[in-house]
């Protein structure tokens, strides 16, 4: 397949990623129009508010042109409790003079002519009963002189709106002043009007009853009206586009950006910033240079100065809007730093300097495996000429690594393995490279390092370093599948990350098709061989097959037909147009096999391709990699036995780090099973041929069984039921077995046999086996004690993982040795090290002295627990057990 590159390559990626991103916009319909509509949603939030500030002025007079203005009566005093925040009980209002029975009837005119309202308790609050309120309720309150009036206020502050001081000159003249309580208090945004709601109500009413009283006419008409001048409507104060504009559009500017912090924290922070930047700081005069160049460095500010210009242009109606002529002017009579034309020039200049600064803190921050960029990677010539400059480091900015604990590499102790390093060693010391070898991979070996990063409150965090890959030498054959199996935590992913560049690998190098995975260049090349797997929700299966065709390089007129291939070859023809995130799990996973393939890639890595599939779809997806093999070498790594067996041609199994062994299934099963499997089965009780009395003469054909395979092999069945009995041999009685199942098969009738299996242990039987032989070497190494606890009553102390172990104290005439026993060691839900059970105890063999101290023996008398003797296995003869 020719493959495009160079500039028309880079042309057709950056085209399709376009096409991506506008597509995954597209699909993402609300996200994207949320991000539209925001800034129409805050330009009709200030639109409507500039309409409801309007409306609000409309209310009052001086907006509005009054040409006859209306006579308007002054009001009758009003009831205390209108006093914005009056205390109770109050006074409607207080009176001095009480001393002259003139001002006695003044008072007593004033309060039964209000108009509206006569001042009795009765009638001053609605809906309270009359009795009540003329116990309780005083409706004004008289004093002797002024000075016992401000005595009295001064002692119950905000207890009436107002007093009256009445004095007689002469007989013709009463004279009055008046004093208010003018105390401005706030109620739901509006001020309390003193003069008109209190001091000239009470002053007409004054005035009226003097007058009344003094000329003797009862029924004088005393009216006093309000104009306002006649005048022009006022223009509004402000505009509220004005005054609000730079907040909300600067917020509208920032909308999307707010949008993608997920920091609620930044946030804020921002809208801090806004705030500084609107009220005009620093760009003025107290402010230095350097202080406002180093504030224009952040673009949101230097646009919100620009939106304050504007605003500041059509801020009142007299205002002039700034003209595009206009925009190198700063406005008339003003001080300004920064014209429009500057902060363009700043912004364009900030969006490239940040723009620069984004790629470098993409490249020097940790990616998610942890891996980042030198700081100084720039200063490379290699990163410029596309040469290098590639190299990474682990650990985050501020971390420092602790350096790795140099780790000898330690021969392999299964021959398999410790051939297929002796050839690989050979490979690199001659200089070979094999044609039919895909990958070499020498020595590959991968501490992660441990980091000391410091936290808040100054805490320093430490992981020690860790060796995940200890030493791989192996290779990969062209035209093959190769399957790493391993528990969690072996070292699979971590060796697959070297191999594809994600990892810096600490030791060792692996060529890919040649290409060192340590050389800059090389690992270029390598991405190059390498498949994809990333899946978008917002794709379709086709789409994500055309864009990866178009990232490899394919020409354009054979993306749709290899796309739609690719999608036959998966079975996903019917579902491609539908989007990835709408699949199953099955689906996804066999259109990740079709990216993985797609650009005839020379290597190809699956990740356990059939996870989640349904057997149908399994064996479908197993017969695509089956055919994908020609031409390219592919790595799986599987949880999955049968998978493995039925796709690999070699299998490596890795446990702690290390290759624990390697071959084809049947070479690892014959190696590390337990054996073979001989599954019995006997004729049911209506189907016997030779057999009248069935079940019973069943039962003792498989009693008749068991003897026969105990007296030749020495093997216990390890299932059994009605119908069959199945069996482990082990390795060492092969050599019987030619005349033991000859012999078996002779006398099928006799034993009431139907069918004879015999077959090789599992491959997960090798992989459990493998597994524990792991655990049971790191746990030796650890050397940490776990109670072994024996069936007679006595606890011994023994190393984790140790196979015979003699009992101290236990040397008798019998045994002048002692006894040991074999423990036996599983592995619990988590993979660790657990004691299963122990063998009977049996005489240790002569040469093997146990320490024979009275302490010892007094030890297991009081049944406290001692420590056992770890025996090397070499040393025991397993026939003894
Ligand atoms: N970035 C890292 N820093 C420190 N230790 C790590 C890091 N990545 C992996 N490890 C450790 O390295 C060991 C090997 O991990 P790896 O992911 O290679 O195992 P695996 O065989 O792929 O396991 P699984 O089957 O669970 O995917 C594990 O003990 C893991 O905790």
């Amino acid at each position: 397949m020719e493959l495009r590159s160079g500039f028309p390559l880079f042309l057709q990626q950056f085209k399709s990623l376009l096409k991506k991103n506008l597509l995954l916009s597209w699909r993402n319909k609300r996200a994207t129009l949320l991000q539209i509509l925001s800034p129409l949603f805050f330009i009709f939030l200030i639109f409507a508010i500039d309409r409801a500030i309007r409306a609000n002025n409309l209310a009052s007079s001086v907006y509005k042109s009054v040409k006859d203005p209306p006579a308007i009566p002054i009001s009758p005093i009003t009831p205390c409790e209108d006093k914005f925040f009056i205390k109770r009980p109050c006074y409607d209002f207080v009176w001095s003079g009480d001393d002259n029975p003139k001002f006695h009837t003044i008072v007593q005119r004033i309060m039964d002519n209000n108009p509206g309202r006569p001042i009795h308790p009765a009638a001053s609050i609605p809906g309270e009963s009359v009795s009540s309120l003329l116990l309780e309720k005083e409706m004004v309150k008289s004093f002797k002189d002024k000075f016992e009036v401000d005595a009295w206020l001064l002692s119950n502050p905000l207890r009436c709106p107002g007093a009256i001081h009445f004095r007689e000159r002469n007989n013709t003249v009463i004279s009055y002043g008046l004093q208010t309580n003018s105390t401005a208090v706030q109620k739901r945004g509006r001020y309390e009007d003193s003069t008109n709601k209190f001091q000239l109500p009470l002053q007409l009413a004054a005035e009226r009853e003097i007058a009344r009283y003094l000329i003797g006419d009862s029924n004088l008409s005393w009216n006093v009206f309000l104009k306002e001048f006649a005048h022009p409507a006022k223009p509004p104060p402000f505009s509220s586009v004005g005054l609000i504009g730079p907040s909300f559009f600067l917020a509208i500017a920032m909308f999307n950006f707010v949008l993608q912090m997920s920091s609620l924290v930044t946030e804020k922070e921002l809208k801090l910033r806004q705030i500084v930047v609107e009220a005009g700081v620093p760009y003025l005069l107290d402010f230095s240079k350097t202080f406002r160049i180093i504030w224009s460095f952040f673009p949101p500010n230097t646009f919100a100065q620009a939106l304050q210009v504007l605003s500041s242009a059509v801020q009142t109606p007299e205002d002039h809007a700034l003209r595009w002529s206009d925009r190198g002017k700063c406005a008339p009579y003003d001080f300004c730093y920064l014209t429009i034309n500057d902060i363009y020039k700043w912004l364009l200049g900030t969006f490239f300097v940040w723009f620069v600064l984004a790629i470098y803190f993409d490249n020097i921050i940790p990616n998610a495996c942890g891996v980042r960029k030198s700081i100084f990677y720039f200063l490379h010539p290699g990163y410029w000429l596309g040469k290098g400059g590639q190299k990474v480091k682990e650990g985050g900015i501020c971390s420092c690594l602790i350096s790795a604990p140099h780790e000898e590499h330690s021969l392999p102790d299964d021959e398999d393995v410790r051939q297929e390093e002796n050839i690989v060693k050979h490979q690199l010391a001659e200089g070979v490279v094999d044609a039919n070898v895909a990958v070499q991979i020498y020595g590959l070996s991968k501490t992660y390092p441990g980091t000391m990063n410091i936290g808040c409150c100054c805490k320093c965090k430490r992981t020690r370093p860790y060796s995940a890959l200890k030493g791989l030498w192996v290779n990969f054959a062209k035209d093959q599948l190769f399957c790493l199996l391993g528990p969690n935590g072996a070292g699979k992913t971590t060796a697959i990350s070297c191999l594809t560049g994600i990892t810096p690998v600490t030791n060792g190098d692996a060529l890919i098709y040649g290409h060192s995975i340590r050389s800059p260049s090389g690992m270029s090349s390598i991405r190059k061989l390498i498949g994809f797997d990333i899946l978008w929700d917002a794709l379709s299966g086709e789409e994500h097959l055309e864009l990866f065709a178009t990232i490899k390089g394919l020409s354009p007129n054979s993306i749709k037909s290899v796309a739609q291939t690719s999608l036959g070859e998966v079975r996903l023809t019917e579902a491609s147009k539908v989007r990835a995130g709408s699949y199953s799990g099955g689906m996804k996973r066999r259109l990740s096999v079709a990216i993985a393939l797609i650009g005839d890639p020379k290597l190809v890595i699956l990740d356990e391709p059939t996870t989640g599939m349904d057997p149908i779809t399994r064996r479908h997806v197993w017969d695509i990699i089956e055919n994908a093999k020609k031409g390219r070498a592919i790595i799986l790594t599987t949880h999955s036995m049968e998978e493995a067996d039925i796709l690999s041609d070699r299998i490596g199994i890795m446990a702690k780090g290390r290759l624990r062994c390697i071959g084809t299934s049947i070479r690892l099963k014959s190696r590390f099973g337990s054996g073979f499997i001989a599954n019995i089965s006997f004729y049911g009780v209506d189907h016997s041929p030779a057999l009248a009395d069935g079940y019973a003469v069943s039962a003792t054909h498989r009693e008749a069984v068991k003897q026969f395979f105990k007296n030749r092999l020495n093997v216990k069945p390890k299932e059994e039921n009605n119908k069959f009995l199945t069996f482990v041999i082990p390795h060492d009685r092969e050599e019987l077995l030619m005349n033991f199942f000859s012999e078996l098969q002779y006398r099928e009738v006799e034993f009431g046999i139907s069918d004879i299996q015999l077959g090789l242990t599992t491959l997960e039987e090798v992989f459990l086996n493998i597994a524990k032989q792991a655990e049971l070497e790191s746990a030796e190494a650890e050397g940490s004690l776990v109670t072994l606890s024996l069936t007679s009553g006595e606890s011994v102390e023994i190393p984790k993982g140790a196979r015979f172990v003699g009992i101290p104290g236990t040397q008798s005439a019998e045994s002048p040795t002692g006894y040991m026993v074999e423990v036996y060691w599983d592995q619990d839900d988590t993979g660790a090290l657990c004691i299963s059970g122990h063998s009977q105890k049996v005489p240790i063999p002569s040469g093997i002295e146990l320490p024979s101290s009275p302490a010892t023996r007094n030890h297991r008398r009081l049944g406290q627990i001692v420590h056992g003797v770890v025996i090397d296995p070499s040393l025991v003869s397993e026939v003894i057990f």
